[in-house]
């Protein structure tokens, strides 16, 4: 089956900080992806290559076997993406935010208009619907920005830290709309550094590190018989200098 994302040589420099070092991923159709890595890995960076947010250097990204980067119209609408620091139409409101990402999408407005509802609810928005998006707390702005991700039904979700700052009820309602997703045949990437809820929710994960890819596979292969957090740190690493600092004790 071709893969719901491919990802083949991917490369990004900042001047000279190499964020991506050379990335090869395969995320098959139906898993339920983790990303995980230390920060400043390479992770956002390369999420953002991978859906078209940010131009590579060098590499090749595949949606459902389409060129991203040769023909961003056939693939792009088959991923929803939520990015990361998010920079949106703030002084709409939620449910404008949402219509707005509807019908950028060609969605019918009376479809638009079921699906936000439907959407507004599910993520317990309803009495924030009406509220402008720069009024919200971080944890209602993710939200709205996952809502704006789904609205069109897209095959491959990438969600760039979609639990960051969402209380845990949100955060429960949001697993099970993922979940589901994913039972019905869609792919879910996502990047995180709650290793447990990798561990919870993704069957297949990938650690990353400068900027490359340590380990990946199934979730159990890439543990190796640890807990996901006993082996990301022996992957990647402890912190280095552990200074006391005596200074910040009271007695
Ligand atoms: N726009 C930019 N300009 C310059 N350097 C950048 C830029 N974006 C990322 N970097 C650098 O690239 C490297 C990778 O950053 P990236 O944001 O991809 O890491 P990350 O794994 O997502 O980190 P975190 O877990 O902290 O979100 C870092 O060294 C970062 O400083």
């Amino acid at each position: 089956m071709t893969p719901a994302l491919q990802i083949t040589g991917l490369r990004k420099a900042f001047g000279a900080t190499i964020a991506v070092a050379g990335i090869d991923l395969e995320i098959p159709q139906g898993s339920f992806y983790g990303v995980v890595g230390p920060n400043g890995a390479g992770k956002t960076t390369t999420l953002s290559m991978a859906t078209g947010l940010l131009t590579p250097d060098a590499g090749v990204v595949h949606v459902h076997g389409i060129d991203l980067w040769r023909e961003p119209q056939r693939a792009k609408p088959l991923l929803g993406v939520l990015p990361d620091g998010l920079h949106t139409f703030d002084r709409l409101t939620g449910a404008e935010l949402i219509s707005y990402a509807g019908l950028l999408r060609g969605l019918p407005a009376d479809e638009v208009r079921a699906r936000r509802d439907d959407l507004l609810a599910a993520l317990d928005l309803d009495s924030a619907g009406r509220t402008l998006v720069t009024d919200y707390s971080a944890g209602m702005t993710k939200k709205v920005a996952l809502a704006c991700a789904l609205v069109h039904a897209p095959r491959v979700l990438v969600l760039d830290e979609p639990f960051e700052a969402v209380d845990p009820v949100s955060a429960g309602a949001i697993r099970r709309i993922l979940l589901t997703f994913v039972e019905d045949g869609g792919t879910v990437v996502m990047s995180s550094h709650v290793m447990a809820l990798v561990e919870r929710l993704c069957d297949r994960v990938a650690i990353v590190g400068s900027g490359r890819v340590l380990a990946e596979g199934t979730l159990d292969s890439v543990r190796a018989g640890q807990d996901l957090e006993a082996r990301f740190v022996e992957l990647v690493g402890d912190v280095a200098d552990q200074r006391d600092l005596a200074w910040l004790r009271r007695s």
